[in-house]
């Protein structure tokens, strides 16, 4: 629970912390360094803390795969966290009520207080934090340390508060849900530049933390983060096909801007599409392997600086 102080946001010491991997099966960096991190925590130990490395999706990641029957990181609605079945359950609804139970229960006291749930992009989107919420200010304040730490280096802000494609993450059942996600990396595949900067990431989110609970004060500041606007699906015909390609004027090239009648898609009998929105948006998330099924070729967004209040430990 939060009480406003001299306009400082007060809050308990986050004193239980978890890192989750493989909530896709097929992502490595952050299933090798979870597994890394059971066999031994200390790089992740700081004081006062307990940080507790956890691999979401263990038959997923058995398999390669991003999910067995379904995606964990769709997966813990309030319906299905409440889903009578036990076992009969489709394996990633039985496995999100086992993570709730573990770590939760979502939006319990009890809950939690940091999840942070490793991710690897196809995407040219380099290192990427997704939060879930404007309002929560020790994360805002997280993503301001951790974009200091990491300069000149740097690390971007997406903001999933979108009122429909917000999704029910696994990290969700924490009282403050991170996730990190870093690319360009084919799915199965480590490549050492991203599991290094996975790591690093880590290493500041936690040493936050830890400069949390010993009292220090994080004074005001703002944060620029990239709000999710909209889904943009590959162009399809009557089928339901796929007729067209990322335009190479586009791929790669997250985070860039996206004008009107700027190139988009370019069909396989070579014409090319042009965005038609109203403004200028950010592309991200440009031609990620994993959302072919989700019917989405990238998703938009808009810049935004946030203002976050001082936050100090109450
Ligand atoms: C490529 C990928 O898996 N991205 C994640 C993003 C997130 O964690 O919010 C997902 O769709 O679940
Ligand atoms: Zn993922």
């Amino acid at each position: 629970m939060s009480s406003y102080n001299n306009n400082s946001v007060r809050l308990n010491a986050a004193t239980k912390v978890a890192v989750f991997g493989g909530t896709h099966g097929n992502e490595m960096s952050g299933v090798t360094l979870v597994n890394l991190w059971m066999k031994n925590s200390n790089e992740i130990q700081r004081k006062g803390v307990e940080t507790k490395p956890f691999i979401t999706n263990p038959k997923a990641v058995e398999k390669c795969t991003r999910y067995v029957d379904t995606d964990l990181n769709r997966a813990f609605t309030a319906e299905n966290l409440s889903a009578p079945g036990g076992e009969s359950l489709p394996y990633e609804v039985w496995r999100a009520q086992e993570i709730n139970n573990m770590f939760g229960p979502k939006g319990s006291p009890e809950a939690y207080d940091v999840i942070f749930d490793l991710h690897n992009t196809t995407s040219n989107m380099g290192c990427t934090l997704i939060l879930e919420s404007s309002k929560d200010h020790f994360n805002l304040q997280m993503m301001n340390y951790i974009k200091k730490a990491l300069a000149p280096a740097s690390c971007l802000v997406l903001l999933n508060e979108h009122p429909l494609l917000k999704y029910s993450t696994s990290r969700s059942v924490a009282k403050h849900p991170v996730g990190l996600e870093v690319g360009p990396q084919p799915q199965g595949v480590l490549r050492s530049n991203i599991f290094d900067s996975m790591r690093v990431i880590i290493k500041h989110a936690l040493d936050f933390i830890e400069l949390f609970n010993e009292d220090v004060e994080f004074p005001p500041c703002t944060v620029e983060v990239f709000r999710v606007l909209e889904r943009v699906d590959y162009p399809r015909d009557a089928n339901g096909n796929i007729i067209a390609m990322v335009h190479p004027n586009l791929q790669d090239c997250d985070w860039e801007p996206l004008n009107p009648g700027d190139p988009m898609f370019q069909t396989f009998d070579g014409k090319t599409i042009h965005y038609q929105g109203p403004g200028t948006v950010y592309p991200t998330f440009i031609n990620e392997a994993a959302y072919y099924e989700k019917q989405q070729a990238f998703v938009t967004t808009k810049r935004e600086t946030l203002v976050a209040s001082a936050v100090k430990k109450s």
